[in-house]
């Protein structure tokens, strides 16, 4: 058994999210703590003009170092707030910022500077968990399917796990051990947050008050789900800007294009269950989406069964990704496998990550 940290900055760009776990790595998980560290809109702004300019490399290192230190201090906070000393860990798993993903063009990039933060913390630290699983032929994402297994072991069957970040991804668990299957459905939140952005000034939609006052135009929403991703069978994954949608929403009022955006999100997720082996008798949903309670009245209503956040069962819904990675971290010191063929459509179950050991720093 061991205690592990883990680290991540999610497509929403809100800030850093720092988990503490005790693990075997296999079916015991326990929660030990969580930190949320929230970017200031000026670091915000800078890692935006990162993903909008990812070629820009004197901009890019001097990000990467920042937002590696914001790591750094979350760290800090986790340790203190929960009392532990980092000779207790074993390691971090530091996900790092996704500045693009194209599995097509087996292209994936998460920024940070992990022997900069093992400097920093003094502690051994696992990065890139994604690269492998692309050498693999699979998509490098989602990589949370595993984890998300492994809380619902003792839950009824089939069972969808939804994180709703800023792009969306489902697990479906069968009932059989080893019974999973996991895909990106489409949008989560960053295109909603745009909207409001470029809108209001606001960086969210807060509990759905926007898309609560406006109608969904149906004509744009069709046109939006006609995109071809809606068809293509998993594995399949998305960058945070696979989806332009400016020029559909042109013309549209602020709380129009947000019920617009927030029903887009929902129908994206419907459309998941075409691809379910079996339908789901259940789904708890984790990430930011869960607190919106137009998008999760609308699941509710399109699902047509038990709809509920992950807090029905207990778990931490704004910490479930740093702890995969925690968790993560110990399969990959392990060479325990990260991804399966039904998870990513790597060819095999492939391990991953790479060990930054403190000695070397
Ligand atoms: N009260 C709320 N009302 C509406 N939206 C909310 C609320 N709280 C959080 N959100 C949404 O959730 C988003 C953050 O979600 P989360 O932290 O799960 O994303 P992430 O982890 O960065 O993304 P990903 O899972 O794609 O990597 C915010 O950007 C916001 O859009
Ligand atoms: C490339 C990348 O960072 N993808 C993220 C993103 O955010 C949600 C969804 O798209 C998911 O595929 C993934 O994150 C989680 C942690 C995952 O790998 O499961």
């Amino acid at each position: 058994m061991d205690v592990m940290m883990g680290l991540m900055s999610g497509t929403s760009l809100d800030g850093v999210d720092a988990a503490l776990i005790e693990t075997d790595g296999e079916r015991f998980v326990r929660s030990l703590g969580f930190e949320t560290l929230p970017y200031p809109d000026a670091f915000r702004m800078r890692l935006r003009g990162v993903l909008e300019c990812p070629d820009d490399t004197a901009l890019a290192k001097d990000v990467e170092r920042e937002l590696t230190l914001r790591h750094a201090d979350a760290v800090q906070r986790l340790l203190a707030s929960t009392g532990r000393g980092r000779e207790e860990i074993r390691a971090i798993g530091f996900h790092g910022q996704t500045i693009r993903h194209d599995p097509d063009r087996q292209q994936t990039w998460q920024m940070g500077d992990a022997a900069l933060l093992s400097r920093e913390t003094g502690m051994d630290v696992v990065h890139d968990f994604r690269t492998a699983d692309m050498r693999a032929g699979g998509q490098g994402a989602p990589l949370a399917p595993l984890y998300h297994a492994v809380k619902a072991v003792r839950l009824p069957k089939p069972l969808a796990v939804l994180n709703l970040g800023g792009v969306g991804n489902v697990t479906w668990v069968g009932p059989e051990d080893g019974d999973i299957l996991a895909f990106d459905t489409g949008p989560g939140n960053a295109l909603i947050d745009d909207w409001v952005y470029r809108n209001s000034g606001l960086v969210c939609d807060l509990d759905g008050k926007l898309a609560a006052h406006g109608h969904v135009d149906t004509e744009v929403l069709q046109a939006l789900l006609s995109h071809p991703y809606f068809r293509v069978a998993p594995p399949k994954s998305l960058d945070r800007n696979s989806f332009v949608v400016v020029e559909n929403l042109q013309g549209l009022s602020a709380q129009d294009g947000a019920a617009t955006l927030t029903a887009f999100t929902v129908g994206a997720v419907v459309r998941a269950q075409d691809f379910f082996p079996s339908p789901p008798v259940r789904w708890l949903v984790c990430g930011g989406g869960r607190h919106n309670p137009v998008l999760m009245q609308q699941l509710s209503s399109e699902l047509g069964v038990s709809v509920q956040a992950v807090e029905s069962e207990g778990w931490n819904g704004d910490a479930l990704e740093a702890e995969c990675f925690a968790y993560l971290a110990l399969r990959s010191l392990d060479g325990k496998a990260l991804s399966l063929p039904s998870t990513t459509g790597a060819s095999r179950p492939v391990s991953g990550g790479r060990l930054y050991r403190v000695a070397a720093a």
